[in-house]
């Protein structure tokens, strides 16, 4: 290995092999590229690579590094740890659950298997009064409570009803056989804590342990953290207390605090140094961060010059502001030196905000990924419906056919299918062709052959009418019509125990017909009532386009790609360009001015709103633009914007930022000035 690429301080990181040591320092200042060499450095310094273990926050973050650690110690890399806390408790328990009780072929639970499970202990059919005993019992075992330590200190009946739910569902879990998520940091915890000659040999095993995102670990995993280090305590974290963002899920800041309290022998180091972004885009990340209380100073600097000032965009609504974003990245992309779509991000602060950015990215077919969350086009209902579409442009499109066919149920079952796949595959036919012929096997019931020709000839009928279906309005009349035609509708009910839920994704077919009729053309209105008449196109023609694009966006999943990304999910990443959408206030900041919140929580919140601003803005390295909405969407209304206190912040001074015309951020700064006046005299006030 070499030292090549690392300043004196991150140097001194890596070297510091004995004893525990904390890497302190802001974004972009090369924390994880600490951790990546000092993995490379551990391994020249003799230590085997399977008696390290580096802890990150996400998978995709473990990947990443393995691929970096790959390439600065080759082959070994493999054979250290890499993973998030949660893939290291699954390895913990595998391994010796066994002395818990735990069979090693323990099954996990995803988030739905648990909702089940809990509307069964709490014997309700309500998916919702299910989710909130999850959240609150999630809360209490982060915490480090069991159910029975939880019933000792309810507070109210309600309380009380939860904690005896919670004892029920663990009694399940053992039966089962099963752990949640929560568990898989709390059992190896227990396991470390209980079981001395578990303990002592996983302390020996682990030579050097590092964590990355040290600032949003929670309290049980500062504690396995510290069971799995023991006395000898040869650790390296590193972190950001200005990045702490996942408060809401018990990461707590005071683990920052207790570390030089309970090692004594801690090293700390600070890298000051930012290589990531430009002065410009630093000073907007400092003016924001700078009115939350510091618990360790710090002053970021950069060498890549001042850059681009932020460009600051206001926006009619959510359509507005998507076509903005997507013709800011088309621009830039003729004018910049990057070329590739995988160097802009698309950044917002909760998952149902894509929306409208997936749709004017498809519109200019620009490919991209959705991280974070769930991609629109990827909701089963979405699915669905374009199974069918792809199904109309191409009759031989198995998959889409194996899909439509069964959904919504229409009398074609399994053995129906496998019966015809099997045919199909015998005469080299594509299902549709098979479906239509006369010679069908013997075993396929009259019934069934009944429903699947009954099937082909809808299909036919309705790629015949899609053919001749032009203009907006036919298109979505055609699109009513169809979905009564298969059932849609009442499919999603039938399937779907949970009134609400069936709604939603019923309000998502809905969103998707208006989408699809609207690329039809004709005469269109906007929201000002102002109508123009855009070229008409047949519904197939469409179809044809979309269904391409949907092909296209799976093959391309993690490649060259515009990066939609929630802000939470972007932690640690970086692109050239950043747009961040939506800063709005009650958007970013959440709404904080709860009225109904006492003052200190509300102060709390908002510091971590700010950390969240922070953490979006270091994420770009070369250009960075911050929209808002003159006007959103709030449920089905449309309500008036307010640009978020964090612009005018960022713009504290004017070379930070740009704004055409200037005049409007003049108005802004005024504004934000009056809103912190009045605030600090109502505090006086209270005070
Ligand atoms: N000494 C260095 N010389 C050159 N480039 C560096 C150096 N240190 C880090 N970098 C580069 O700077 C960028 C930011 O580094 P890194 O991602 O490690 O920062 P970080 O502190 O982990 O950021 P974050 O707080 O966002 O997680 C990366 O592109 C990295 O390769
Ligand atoms: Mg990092």
């Amino acid at each position: 290995m070499s030292s090549a690429g690392l300043n004196l301080a991150q140097l001194e990181a890596v070297n510091h092999l004995g004893g525990p040591c904390l890497v302190l320092a802001g974004a972009g200042s090369g924390k994880t590229r600490v951790i990546t060499h000092k993995i490379a450095r551990l391994i020249q310094a003799g230590l085997e690579a399977n008696r390290i273990a580096a802890i990150t926050f996400t998978n995709k973050a473990a990947a990443e590094m393995r691929e970096r650690a790959g390439h600065l110690v080759g082959r070994d890399a493999r054979k250290v740890l890499i993973c998030t806390f949660h893939a290291l408790g699954v390895r913990l328990l595998r391994e010796d659950g066994a002395a818990l009780g735990l069979k090693p072929q323990f099954s996990i639970l995803d988030t739905d298997d648990i909702t089940s499970l809990l509307k069964d202990c709490g014997s309700t059919t309500d998916a919702a009064t299910a989710r909130q005993w999850q959240w609150t019992i999630s809360a209490w075992k982060s915490a480090g409570l069991n159910g029975a330590a939880a019933l000792a200190q309810a507070r109210d009946e309600a309380e009380r009803s939860t904690a005896l739910i919670m004892q029920r569902y663990e009694e399940r879990l053992v039966a089962y056989q099963a752990v949640d998520f929560d568990d898989l940091i709390a059992l190896p915890l227990k396991l470390l804590r209980e079981h001395d000659a578990v303990r002592e040999r996983w302390q020996q095993k682990m030579g050097h342990v590092l964590v990355d995102e040290y600032q949003d670990t929670n309290a049980t995993q500062y504690e396995l953290l510290k069971l799995l280090v023991g006395e000898r305590a040869r650790f390296t974290a590193v972190g950001d207390d200005d990045q702490s963002i996942y408060g809401w899920r018990g990461a707590t800041l005071d683990n920052l605090k207790r570390l030089p309290q309970d090692y004594p022998q801690l090293k700390v180091i600070k890298l000051e140094q930012n290589y990531r972004s430009t002065s410009a885009i630093l000073r907007a990340a400092n003016n924001v961060i700078g009115p939350n209380p510091k618990l360790f100073p710090k002053t970021l600097w950069s060498e890549l010059g001042e850059g681009e000032p932020v460009r600051v965009v206001d926006c009619d609504n959510e359509e507005h502001e998507a076509e903005r974003a997507v013709a800011r990245i088309q621009s830039l992309r003729a004018n910049s030196a990057h070329k590739e779509w995988r160097d802009f991000a698309i950044l917002y602060r909760a998952n149902h905000q894509a929306r409208a950015f997936e749709q004017s990215l498809r519109r200019a077919q620009i490919p991209y990924k959705v991280s974070g969350g769930q991609s629109f086009f990827d909701k089963a209902e979405i699915r669905d419906l374009c199974a069918w579409l792809r199904l109309l442009v191409n009759n031989d499109d198995d998959p889409a056919f194996l899909r439509s066919a069964t959904t919504p149920k229409r009398g074609i079952g399994h053995t129906t299918l496998q019966q015809l796949g099997g045919f199909a595959t015998q005469y080299k036919l594509s299902l549709f062709e098979a479906l239509f012929s006369h010679s069908l096997p013997s075993a396929v019931s009259n019934r069934a052959i009944g429903a699947l020709h009954e099937f082909g000839r809808q299909v036919n009928e309705l790629e015949y009418r899609a053919r001749h279906t032009v203009g907006h309005e036919a298109a979505r009349a055609f699109l009513n019509e169809w979905l009564k035609d298969i059932g849609y509708e009442q499919h999603l009910y039938d399937n779907e125990d949970n009134e609400k839920v069936a709604a939603a994704r019923w309000t998502n077919v809905m969103e998707f017909c208006d989408w699809v009729a609207g690329r039809c053309g004709g005469q269109i209105e906007d929201a000002a009532g102002t109508s123009t008449e855009t070229e008409r196109k047949t519904l197939l023609e469409v179809v044809q386009t979309i269904a391409l694009i949907s092909t296209l966006s799976e093959r391309e999943q993690d490649q060259n790609v515009v990066t939609l990304s929630t802000l939470h999910a972007s932690k640690g990443l970086e692109w050239p360009h950043v747009v961040l959408v939506g800063v709005n206030e009650g958007l970013l900041p959440f709404k904080v001015d709860d009225d109904e919140l006492p003052g200190e929580v509300q102060q709390q919140r908002i510091q971590e709103e700010r950390r969240l601003m922070y953490v979006g803005i270091t994420r770009a390295q070369r250009t960075l633009a911050v929209s808002w909405l003159k006007r959103r969407k709030k449920g089905r209304e449309s309500v008036p914007g307010a640009a978020s206190r964090f612009i005018a912040e960022m713009a504290l001074d004017k070379e930070t930022v740009k704004e055409d015309p200037r005049e409007k951020l003049k108005a802004l700064r005024a504004e934000f000035a009056q809103r912190a006046k009045a605030a600090s005299d109502t505090q006086k006030a209270q005070a």
